[in-house]
């Protein structure tokens, strides 16, 4: 799903293994709304995918309607540990649908997101004479996304405090990239594939970027799989098997007939779901924070800090969210216990602050001597001066409560935003959206300020070291 990286893929995720390792044990009281509607406008999908298969898809699911949209729901009792969909990697999209001349003319640098998006475009404006015409016709339309790209200033504006904000920005322009890629392609083969706007590769990005999986060939369009919607607590998720050469996914729980089967995307935040999916949930255990901590510009020790922290600080491997990282840019997740059991904050946000707590050279050349004789790494270690040691942490607090205090005040103003009465109830539901991110963000950052006050006190009673 993702936009920002080159190959910009945070799809849903994948195993690619033979070996399913779900734990299957436990029942999840999955929060469902029972729907028994048979008759959407995809009542012919299965069958044509299954005849298109040459095998049974499904003897268990069906697609109905539901309050996010379509939806799969148990067509019989299905119980924990059934395979309840075998989809062959015979009718799955990749970029590997692309026809071979497009494909010699499509740059390296234009990512797998942007590749199926073509194979949509080009699918979808042969119509009826398209291969994969039920398919694609079942696709959302542009209106029924809520992505935050789709997302007008005002909207954004509601969001402005988190991440998110930026990363939506960062979203259109790699898409703005890839599109000026692939255009000149097009424009020598429109007399085949017709002309399409950057307003329809927008889409098909989108539609790719909430439906495709990670997969051996980059990302996969897994049809019928893709009518499954999320839940974070479901132990389902879909899994492919290159020996089989399919991808499936097992019942973690029993489900009555009728009932809604839903599956993991992957382990996401709300910020990762309203960019990449243009949903959320009201309450998400996987939430993160994404902040920037400054070196003040009138630290009179500005350069020099700047110098050490670009010098020491190792940038983490793994990219959350496709954000690019800089040494000052520090995940924030919730910190379970306040106590000091488990995780607390960041070990790099504490160094950093460390570094940023120092008043005079010689208190940094001592972090270089410290890094030099232990594991390199700068500030890790608490300063010996209990007092010096607090006051990094409560350079953070202030941080934390400058960050809470931003978003509780962007909360109270969500109700100012209006629209016009048609339009009302697409600010509704895009507003209920930025209520539940940055009130997920609230409480990520309470829980990370407890921790600190927590350590401060402990170290004021006990000593640091
Ligand atoms: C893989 S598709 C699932 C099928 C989709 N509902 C449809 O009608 O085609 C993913 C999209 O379903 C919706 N969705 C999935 N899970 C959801 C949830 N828990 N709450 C709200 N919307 C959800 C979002 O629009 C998301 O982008």
């Amino acid at each position: 799903m993702p936009f920002r990286t080159p190959t910009f893929c945070r799809s849903l995720k994948t195993i690619v293994n033979s070996h399913h390792s779900l734990n299957f044990s436990s029942s999840l009281p999955l929060k469902v709304s029972r729907h028994l509607v048979h008759n959407c406008d995809c009542d012919g999908f299965l069958p044509w995918l299954e005849r298109k298969a040459g095998s049974t898809i499904s003897s268990s699911l069906y697609i109905g309607k539901s309050s996010y949209g379509r939806s799969l729901f148990a067509s019989k009792a299905i119980q924990t540990g059934d395979c309840i969909l075998k989809v062959p990697y015979s009718v799955q999209i990749t970029a590997d649908n692309l026809p071979p001349e497009i494909t010699s003319l499509i740059s390296e640098e234009v990512g797998y997101i942007a590749k199926l998006a073509i194979v949509i475009l080009i699918e979808k404006k042969l119509g009826q004479g398209s291969d994969w015409d039920p398919y694609i016709s079942c696709l959302p339309q542009q209106g029924d996304l809520h992505n935050t790209i789709f997302w007008n200033e005002n909207e954004l504006e509601m969001i402005r405090q988190s991440s998110v904000y930026q990363e939506t920005i960062n979203q259109k322009s790699q898409i703005e990239k890839d599109f000026f890629a692939v255009r000149p392609v097009f424009e020598c083969f429109h007399q085949s594939f017709g002309v399409f706007t950057y307003k329809d590769f927008m889409h098909a990005c989108t539609l790719v970027g909430s439906r495709a999986w990670g997969s051996t060939k980059g990302l996969s369009l897994i049809p019928f799989a893709d009518f499954f919607n999320h839940d974070g607590v479901s132990e389902s998720i879909v899994m492919s098997d290159d020996d089989k050469q399919c991808s499936e996914v097992i019942a973690d729980r029993d489900y009555a007939p009728g009932e809604q089967v839903l599956i993991r995307y992957g382990k996401f935040s709300n910020a990762t779901l309203v960019l990449d999916f243009g949903f959320t949930v009201p309450y998400n255990t996987y939430d993160q924070v994404q902040i920037q901590f400054d070196i003040p510009k009138h630290d009179p020790m500005h350069g020099m800090k700047l110098e050490l922290l670009q010098r020491y600080l190792v940038l983490p491997t793994e990219d959350v969210k496709g954000v690019e990282h800089s040494v000052n840019s520090f995940t924030i997740k919730e910190v379970k216990s306040a106590r000091g059991k488990g995780k607390g904050i960041p070990q790099s946000l504490r160094a950093f602050a460390r570094v940023l707590s120092c008043t005079t050279r010689q208190e940094l050349n001592d972090l270089v001597n410290e890094a030099a004789l232990t594991d390199g790494r700068l500030a890790r270690r608490p300063f010996e001066g209990i007092n010096r040691e607090i006051q990094a942490h409560l350079m953070l607090s202030s941080l934390f409560a400058r960050l809470i205090e931003e978003r509780n005040a962007a909360i109270k103003s969500l109700d100012s935003f209006n629209s016009p009465y048609l339009l009302c109830e697409r600010l509704a539901v895009r507003r209920s959206m930025a209520r539940d991110l940055l009130v997920g963000e609230i409480r990520v950052l309470k829980s990370a300020s407890a921790w600190l006050e927590n350590y401060c006190d402990l170290a004021m009673t006990r000593g640091v070291r």
